[in-house]
C-alpha cells in the first residue's frame, strides 16, 4: 500500500539520467561530503556513517548498521533515521551526475521494521532529470543486498549552486569549511566540471 504523491514521478519529456564521464567507477567509495555530516561525516559520534559507493549506470550503494543509539522502539531503529539513510544514499547521487542537489521532497515507505545490530543495504538511482530535478529512488533491505525490503523511497532532488550552503548555513560552520582546504576541493570540484 503506497500512498504517492505525483511530485516525485518523472514529467513527460523528463530526460533520462546520464552518467558523467568523470564520475567515480563502480565500486570506487564516495568520500564524505563533510566531516560533520550526520549521514556520512566521521566526527559525528552517533552519525549513521553511512559509506557510500558508485554503481553502474546513475546508481550507488550505502551500508548502515544499525547501532542503539538509532532506536526508536525498543530494540527498532526510528523511522525517521532510516528515512535519513535513504535520503544520505540519495545524496550520493550526485557525485555520478556531478551536480550538488539537495532533497526537495522524501517520500518513504516503511516496510518492515529493523532491529538494532542488522545491517541496512542501501542502494539509489537516478530515475529521470528535467532542468535543476533530479527523479530517484531507493531501497533498503535487511541483512544482504538481496535481503528483505524493509524501506524505500521516491525523491526529487534539487541542483543548487554552493552558494546555497554559503547564504543558508550558519557562518562558524561555513567558515570553518572555507577555511580547510580539502573540504573547498570537493565542493569546487562540480563547479570546475560542470
Ligand atoms: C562553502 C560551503 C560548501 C560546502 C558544501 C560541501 C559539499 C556539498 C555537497 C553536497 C551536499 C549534499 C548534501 C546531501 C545530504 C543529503 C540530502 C539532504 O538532506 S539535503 C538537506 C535537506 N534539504 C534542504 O534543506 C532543501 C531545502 N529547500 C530548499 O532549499 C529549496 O526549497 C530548494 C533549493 C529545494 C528549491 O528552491 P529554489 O528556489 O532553488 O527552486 P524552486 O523554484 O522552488 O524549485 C525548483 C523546481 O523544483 C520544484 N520543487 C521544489 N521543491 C519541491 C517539492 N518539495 N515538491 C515538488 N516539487 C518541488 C519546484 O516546483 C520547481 O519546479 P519547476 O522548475 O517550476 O518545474
Amino acid at each position: 500500500m503506497s500512498g504517492r504523491t505525483t511530485a516525485a514521478t518523472p514529467p513527460p519529456g523528463a530526460a533520462p539520467p546520464a552518467r558523467h564521464p568523470e564520475a567515480p567507477a563502480p565500486g570506487e567509495i564516495i568520500g564524505s561530503h563533510y566531516e560533520y555530516c550526520f549521514g556520512c561525516g566521521g566526527g559525528v559520534a552517533h552519525g549513521l556513517h553511512l559509506q557510500t559507493r558508485a554503481g553502474e549506470g546513475v546508481s550507488v550503494t550505502a551500508e548502515f548498521q544499525v547501532k542503539e543509539a538509532h532506536q526508536g522502539a525498543p530494540g527498532l531503529a526510528h523511522g525517521g533515521v532510516l528515512a535519513t539513510a535513504l535520503d544520505e544514499t540519495l545524496g550520493g547521487l550526485g557525485w555520478l551526475l556531478r551536480v550538488i542537489a539537495v532533497t526537495g521532497r522524501l517520500e518513504t515507505d516503511f516496510v518492515r521494521p529493523v532491529p538494532v545490530g542488522a545491517v541496512l543495504h542501501l542502494e539509489a538511482e537516478v530515475v529521470a532529470v528535467a532542468g535543476r530535478k533530479i527523479f530517484c529512488t531507493a531501497t533498503g533491505r535487511i541483512g544482504a543486498p538481496d535481503g528483505p525490503v524493509a524501506v524505500r523511497a521516491d525523491a526529487l532532488f534539487i541542483e543548487v549552486k554552493i552558494d546555497h550552503f554559503i547564504e543558508n548555513g550558519r557562518k562558524q560552520e561555513i567558515q570553518a569549511v572555507l577555511a580547510d582546504p580539502d573540504q573547498v576541493k570537493v565542493a569546487r570540484a562540480f563547479e570546475v566540471n560542470p
